[in-house]
């Protein structure tokens, strides 16, 4: 089973993807969601991880929070690892990696929501298509600063070597992407960008997120 969207509205929605906790944030994270949703956000991912990260209620909190900014914004809200805070709240999906629960398993679990799962190499990728992803992260794909145990930097080289190895999931690149990145990052292949600290640490957060938005339009016409 896939999801309720199309793998081509799949494709749109994982143009511009926030992922997003408070761990990340220099100021207020709603306050930060709301700038990225209204600079074009696509997508919006809770990942409430890392020192410090919010636990219990307060973190249910910012979850409902986060969730309502998306509903009103039309933009479909992906929380990360956390299955039973996703059904409990009516997620639109989930995102997993290969030490979380496993995809075939979790997309019984959560029917038709979104479910993506990331990928490191051709044969993961190959496996979580047959396990009932919707979309896969590939990363980290620069240095990151927002992940302790991400694995070895790809480079774009590791898109490119999906596509050429006939993955045709929707995907996106994550790790390390600025606005400067983004066009080598789609050009290679993916759909889109999946973002963490270009966007919550930038001076203008529906600027930044604008700019990457104009990129990724941009790059996908071969501008
Ligand atoms: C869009 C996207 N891609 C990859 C990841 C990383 O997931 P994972 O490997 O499970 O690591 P954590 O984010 O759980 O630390 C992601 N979250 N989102
Ligand atoms: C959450 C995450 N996953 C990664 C992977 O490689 O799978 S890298 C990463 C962190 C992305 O944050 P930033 O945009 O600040 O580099
Ligand atoms: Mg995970």
């Amino acid at each position: 089973m896939s999801s309720r969207f199309s793998a081509e509205q799949m494709r749109q929605y994982l143009r511009m993807y926030l992922v997003i906790g408070s761990v990340n944030c220099r100021e207020e994270p709603v306050r930060v969601v709301k700038e990225a949703l209204a600079g074009g956000a696509t997508l919006v991912q809770f990942r409430e991880k890392g020192p410090g990260a919010l636990t219990g209620a307060p973190m249910l909190e910012l979850a409902l929070q986060i969730q309502v900014a998306c509903r009103l914004a039309g933009v479909p809200f992906i929380v990360n690892d956390d299955i039973d805070l996703a059904l409990t709240i009516g997620a639109d999906g989930v995102h997993i990696g290969q030490d979380d629960a496993l995809a075939s398993v979790v997309r019984y679990q959560i029917g038709d929501r979104i479910l993506g799962v990331s990928a490191h190499t051709v044969e993961e990728a190959k496996i979580a298509t047959r396990q009932g992803a919707d979309y896969l992260g590939i990363g980290p794909i620069y240095p990151t600063i927002s992940k302790d145990d991400a694995h070895a930097v790809q480079g774009t080289g590791i898109i490119q070597e999906m596509r050429k190895q006939g993955i045709e999931l929707p995907m996106v690149g994550i790790g390390g992407i600025t606005p400067e990145r983004v066009s080598d990052v789609i050009t290679t292949g993916a759909d889109g960008v999946a973002v963490i600290s270009a966007i919550t640490q930038a001076t203008n957060v529906r600027k930044t997120v604008e700019l990457i938005n104009r990129k990724v339009n941009q790059a996908s016409m071969g501008v």
